[in-house]
């Protein structure tokens, strides 16, 4: 029984490194409610988060008498619940506290316990929940856990949280994703169109790096822009379909395709475009017809496709207003962004300086040895640090082929098929 404890024990530094998640069950989680516990009443003490139920003075005789009572009440703590990486602890709080009396103790909690970070998260009154991370989920390259599948809906990380890093095209209907070259943009974009590969949507490439880096996943498109003609013929189809999708919405009384009858719906589009400042260059006086034609039609398609079931993700190593008004409109329209490391501080201000301050200190921070690490904001409007999962170029292409019979024939969209209800849901 001994010699089974410590080979196991032996054996917890190695299980650590190959499979954390699994070393967390049996090690980790035990070890640190332990912690917990035991230093749970000394901690609330020392912090004065322990209350004491009785008066802090008292009548001896003819005199009263001040003084700490000297065993004051911790808040009531609650079950630690085990969760992938760390576990969370529900605590009731005393009369007259509230979580910011804690939130100021948390850097005391995550020494104590010897973790990586106490989160507190207040979600109903009069309780919190502590939320501590065994260690940094954006260092440990482990593949997020499934979400239930959605159309639309891609994990394609991990947040610093822990918690499963998705781009949802449905509640964030566009995107931009900006990072300095080897920051991990193509990586994202990847994992991204791995994800959406086995759903019923029809992607297309814009890629003007003559198609470089999406023509990996070229099997699962129904069609790839690798020059600006190409680009410029393909946007203003797909500004045909997305007017086409609008009047047949009209016609029939909906607000949105969703809201369509399962018989009339149309297939969702993601439009990926890498390196956009391509399609923005301009060097002749033809270029420059091309290019506003270019940039009318990537703001129609953004500022009508959400409700069309047409998106856009956008990627580019900078949108500054330099490339011109276009740009700064197409930005405003990309509710959902992600910022890798960047070169400079006016690259970062663009893609996160009109959302949040703290967002653009954290990006600028992001270092070259942190590929894939990116600051990412969502529908809900609040950012995170983030990792995407690495998801290497074959990865990417082998998902790609294995998935090509569902890429759906352009123009003609709703040739692969009836829709399916359950993924449209
Ligand atoms: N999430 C990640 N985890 C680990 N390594 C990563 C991650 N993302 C990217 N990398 C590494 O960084 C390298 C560069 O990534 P990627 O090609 O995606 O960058 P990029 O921003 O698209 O660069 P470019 O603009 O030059 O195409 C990759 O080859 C990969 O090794």
């Amino acid at each position: 029984m001994l010699a089974t404890v410590l080979i196991a024990l032996s054996m917890a530094p190695v299980l650590r490194r190959s499979h954390p998640y699994l070393w967390w069950h049996l090690f980790g989680y035990p070890a640190t409610v332990i912690r917990v516990r035991m230093t749970w009443r000394r901690l609330t003490t020392n912090l004065g988060l322990a209350v004491a139920k009785r008066p802090g003075r008292a009548r001896v005789g003819d005199l009263m008498v001040r003084g700490d009572p000297l065993r004051p009440t911790p808040p009531r703590l609650g079950v630690a619940k085990c969760r992938r990486g760390g576990i969370d602890v529900r605590v009731r709080l005393h009369p007259g506290q509230v979580p910011e009396h804690f939130a100021e103790a948390l850097d005391a909690l995550t020494h104590a316990w010897r973790v990586h970070a106490v989160r507190l998260v207040a979600d109903e009154r009069g309780f919190l929940t502590l939320s501590a991370l065994g260690w940094d989920p954006l260092i440990t390259p482990v593949a997020p856990y499934r979400l239930k599948e959605r159309l639309l809906r891609a994990v394609v990380g991990l947040l610093e949280d822990g918690r499963a890093w998705t781009i949802d095209l449905r509640r964030a209907p566009h995107w931009l994703i900006v990072g300095a070259t080897r920051s991990g943009k193509s990586t994202l974009i990847a994992a991204l169109v791995k994800e959406l590969a086995p759903q019923r949507v029809a992607l297309f490439g814009i890629d003007l790096k003559g198609g470089m880096e999406l023509s990996l996943f070229e099997d699962r498109l129904s069609a790839l822009a690798a020059t600006r003609a190409e680009a410029a013929h393909l946007l203003a189809e797909l500004v045909a379909e997305t007017e086409a999708r609008m009047q047949l919405c009209r016609s029939v009384g909906a607000r949105s395709v969703w809201d369509l009858p399962p018989k009339l719906r149309k297939m969702p589009v993601v439009v990926i475009v890498d390196e956009v400042a391509e399609l923005y260059l301009v060097a002749t006086r033809e270029d420059k017809a091309e290019v506003g034609e270019i940039s009318t039609n990537l703001l129609r398609l953004a500022q009508l496709g959400a409700a069309l079931g047409v998106h856009l993700v956008v990627a580019g190593q900078r949108v500054g207003s330099d490339l011109g008004p276009g740009v700064t409109a197409l930005r405003a329209q990309l509710a959902g962004r992600v910022c890798h490391r960047v070169n400079d501080a006016g690259t970062a201000e663009m893609v996160l300086g009109d959302l949040d301050k703290d967002a653009l200190a954290a990006a600028q921070q992001i270092t070259a040895a942190e590929q894939g690490v990116a600051i990412t904001v969502g529908a809900d409007g609040r950012w995170t640090r983030a990792r995407s999962v690495h998801v290497t170029p074959e990865q990417a292409r082998r998902a790609a082929r294995k998935y090509a019979r569902l890429a759906p024939s352009w123009p003609g969209l709703h040739t692969a098929g009836e829709p399916n209800e359950g993924v449209y849901s």
